[in-house]
């Protein structure tokens, strides 16, 4: 039996046949079932407009969970109580009227969660149709993201859902925070002293956040060419990142505690002017070329593309924090599509040694580095410096790796997927792994200054071959500083 225990829920995914519910929400929530975390009483309402068979919509969602989860993971008789849960409704979500017949299907005693797995521009119209309903007072709402794609359409979305809903019923979804190793960066943090006393300008000098693709867009252009890498990924997942490594330490582990010392972070990120953007920041975009020894096209030849487009598919940034834990220690920042390698992991470089009594030709090589490893290979790595072993050496030193992988050393044989983390705790009205409004809104500040002043400047994003690592700027942008990214990889 699991040792967490969780109340009954009616859960109703509105988008249930669109592509992240299909390929991600419902193998979570079968995974969960499996788990034993669905209570008895649970049930699911699938919701989409498509007023085609309900029976065919509900094979469409099963296949999908036959090809999301691993076969292994398939158990027949919990697909069966799964399916057994589960209710088809054809609803369009800007249509009040629709939501009389979903009353009906909802339990009045129990929970109601509300996942909103559409465009944003519908969530007002659905918040205000379950108000309306009757259905607000007993209704959590998960936002997916992003929310909007600037801080003044975040503002109207967020108003909208707040028309209908407080804060403390609104769960924004960042799927990184719901990762197991992003939520070890707090634990590793915090519950280590060994670390948190080195964690300041005065011992590291530079922090490097890579989260690299190897995936192109996979089909969604339409969304893609609107957004672009730094909507996409820098301005949610690489920002929540970073605030959790520049982080003061909270003083508990409630939402609001570790929601308040992130917005300190987002609030002291020193603006880059447009005068500052081809120093401190390289957009690019993929050229057809070659990942993992396959060809692959670029992105103006991919299906439904736009010729002209000048969308980024790669964003490489130096952030620097204005305080006093941080004060001179950058913080480079890169993700991109149809990179070389499919690697999440932040590197913290530490300082050298104050004084330095070893052969001066093997100074280069000191360098402390914890390495955390967020996805593949789960793991964190501390380089230390250690004697070469043996009669004839002397001190002469190397570098080697203090390791822990997560897999090999727990023997865990599956890590989660963060959408089942992230569902559990919203059945458990837990909102620490979710978004507050103003961290969204901080965050989107700061990046529609880099969009303004690429737009001000006409800025055009530079090529890099499919399955290199980035424009040659972006190698530019780091040694510039005498440092370079680490491994590569
Ligand atoms: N897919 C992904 O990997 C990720 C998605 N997201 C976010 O998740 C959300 C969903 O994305 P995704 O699944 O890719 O999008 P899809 O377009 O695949 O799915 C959205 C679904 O919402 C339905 N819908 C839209 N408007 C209405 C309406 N008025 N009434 C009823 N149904 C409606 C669409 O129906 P129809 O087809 O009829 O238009 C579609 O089935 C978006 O906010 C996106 O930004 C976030 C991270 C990753
Ligand atoms: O939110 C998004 O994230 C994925 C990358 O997520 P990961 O868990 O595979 O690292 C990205 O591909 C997608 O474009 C973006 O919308």
């Amino acid at each position: 039996m699991p040792a967490i225990s969780v109340d009954a829920t009616t859960f109703a995914l509105f988008g249930a046949l669109g592509d992240l519910a299909l390929r991600k929400l419902f193998p979570a929530l079968y995974q969960l079932d499996r788990a034993g975390l669905l209570h008895g009483g649970t049930k699911l309402l699938a919701l989409s407009r498509d007023p085609g068979d309900p029976q065919t919509h509900m094979a469409t969602i099963e296949q999908a969970i036959r090809r999301y989860v691993p076969d292994a993971d398939i158990d027949e008789a919990v697909m069966a109580r799964f399916l057994g849960r589960m209710q088809y409704l054809t609803i369009d979500f800007r249509r009040r009227e629709d939501f009389v017949p979903l009353v009906q299907m909802v339990a009045p005693e129990m929970p109601l969660i509300a996942y909103f797995a559409t465009p944003a521009s519908v969530y007002g119209s659905i918040c205000e149709n379950l108000a309306h309903a009757g259905l607000a007072e007993q209704t959590r709402v998960v936002l997916e993201k992003p929310i909007g794609h600037d801080l003044a359409s975040s503002r109207v979305i967020n108003d909208a859902v707040a028309e209908f809903f407080p804060e403390s019923r609104i769960y924004r979804i960042d799927h990184y925070l719901g990762k197991e190793t992003v939520q070890n960066l707090i634990a590793l943090r915090f519950a280590n002293s060994l670390f948190e006393t080195q964690w300041n300008q005065h011992h590291i000098s530079h922090v490097e956040i890579t989260v690299a693709e190897t995936v192109g867009i996979e089909g969604r252009w339409g969304y893609f060419d609107q957004a672009g890498q730094l909507r996409d990924m820098i301005q949610n997942h690489l920002l929540q990142l970073l605030c959790l490594i520049a982080m003061d330490p909270p003083s508990d582990l409630t939402a609001d505690s570790i929601r308040d010392e992130k917005v300190k972070v987002l609030k002291a990120l020193a603006p880059i002017t447009p005068e500052m953007l081809s120093q401190r920041v390289v957009r690019g975009q993929y050229a057809s070329g070659s990942v993992n020894g396959k060809a692959v096209p670029g992105y103006l030849e991919e299906e439904n593309s736009n010729a002209e487009s000048s969308t980024e598919t790669f964003v490489a940034l130096r952030a620097d924090i204005c305080n006093w834990r941080w004060s001179g220690v950058p913080f480079y920042l890169r993700t991109g599509k149809r990179m070389a390698q499919k690697v999440s992991q932040i590197v913290i470089h530490f300082k050298e040694p104050p004084f330095y009594i070893f052969a001066p030709e093997q100074r280069s090589l000191i360098s402390n580095r914890l390495i955390i490893r967020l996805q593949p290979d789960e793991g964190i790595a501390l380089q230390v410096m250690t004697k070469e072993q043996g009669l004839d050496k002397g001190m002469h030193l190397r570098s080697g790796p203090l390791q822990l992988n997560f897999s090999e050393t727990y023997k865990r044989s599956r890590i989660p997927d963060a959408y089942e983390r992230l569902l559990l705790e919203v059945m458990q009205g837990n909102q620490n792994l979710f978004v507050r409004k103003d961290e969204i809104e901080y965050a989107w500040k700061w990046c529609d200054q880099l969009i303004d002043g690429w737009n001000r400047l006409g800025d055009t994003p530079k090529l890099y071959p499919a399955g290199s690592w980035g424009p040659v700027a972006s190698i530019a942008l780091i040694t510039r500083d005498g440092r370079s990214w680490y491994g590569d990889l």
